[in-house]
């Protein structure tokens, strides 16, 4: 596990899009897992940034993202195609066929769920996989539970969740209480993961992430297990996170 220590949002932005930036250039064909929320907006910033100043070229990049709201219109604002949209795809040269997300008009959720997990497989599987965290250590829309999902499933959305998204919608109950999402396999197959997290409140939650036991309780506590991963945190969500040396663990400044 490499953990990058960032001055501030920007900084933390800035050096994972050169992550990403590196992927890209490196392999224009990459499969990139993308993710919304907050977090990742300001990585998206750089890399549209990068595309118009022609250092980077997404034409033949195919995107994957993590989850989407059950129900939502494929124009609804609130949804995560939507979302992908605003915050970087009608600003790159990526190509609207190669840009994927779970289904959320499909009503079968069994069907959107593989549906979707074949789509990932087909493509090759996921090169490098960027997520945000959410405050009860949710990844993707994958929520507290009993046992680590494998692949792309349908939840029902956690009190807190719908609480954290509500900001986005104008009444709390217009939050779909259902969403799809890639499963904690699916996410593990990654063959690299970048994971985000900025601010205070999500400090207590990182640490137990970095340094408390692999649990569904704590579902990005299984990223501890993955060989691959990165993690990027700004200096208040480190604020109580113990970075003492580990076995396989770098720390970056
Ligand atoms: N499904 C998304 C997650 O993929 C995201 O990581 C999380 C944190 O969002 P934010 O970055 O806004 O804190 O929110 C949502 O629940």
């Amino acid at each position: 596990m490499k953990i990058y220590k960032a001055e501030n949002y920007d900084k933390l932005s800035e050096r994972a899009a050169s992550i990403i930036g590196a992927e890209v250039v490196s392999n224009p064909e990459c499969v990139l897992g993308l993710a919304t929320g907050s977090t990742p907006v300001g990585t998206y910033g750089y890399l549209k940034k990068w595309y118009h100043a022609g250092l980077l070229d997404f034409a033949g990049v195919r995107s994957m993202n993590l989850d989407d709201y059950k129900g939502l219109k494929p124009d609804n604002e609130q949804g995560y195609y939507y979302f992908m949209k605003q915050n970087l795809f009608q600003d790159i040269n990526i190509k609207p066929e190669n840009t994927h997300i779970p289904d959320s008009m499909e009503t079968d959720s069994e069907k959107a769920c593989s549906d979707y997990e074949r789509t990932i497989e087909e493509s090759g599987g996921v090169d490098l996989q960027l997520l945000g965290l959410g405050h009860n250590g949710h990844i993707g829309f994958n929520e507290p539970g009993e046992i680590f999902e494998k692949n792309c499933h349908c939840v029902t959305l956690a009190a807190s969740t719908v609480e954290a998204n509500k900001r986005f919608f104008e009444r709390a109950e217009d939050v779909p209480s259902q969403a799809y999402t890639m499963g904690i396999g699916t996410i593990m197959r990654a063959k690299k993961i970048l994971l985000l997290v900025s601010g205070k409140d999500k400090s207590g939650i990182l640490n137990r992430v970095i340094n408390g036991p692999v649990t569904p309780k704590v579902p990005a506590s299984i990223l501890q297990f993955h060989p691959d991963v990165t993690i990027i945190a700004d200096k208040d969500a480190l604020s109580e996170v113990d970075l003492q040396e580990r076995k396989g663990r770098t720390i970056y400044e």
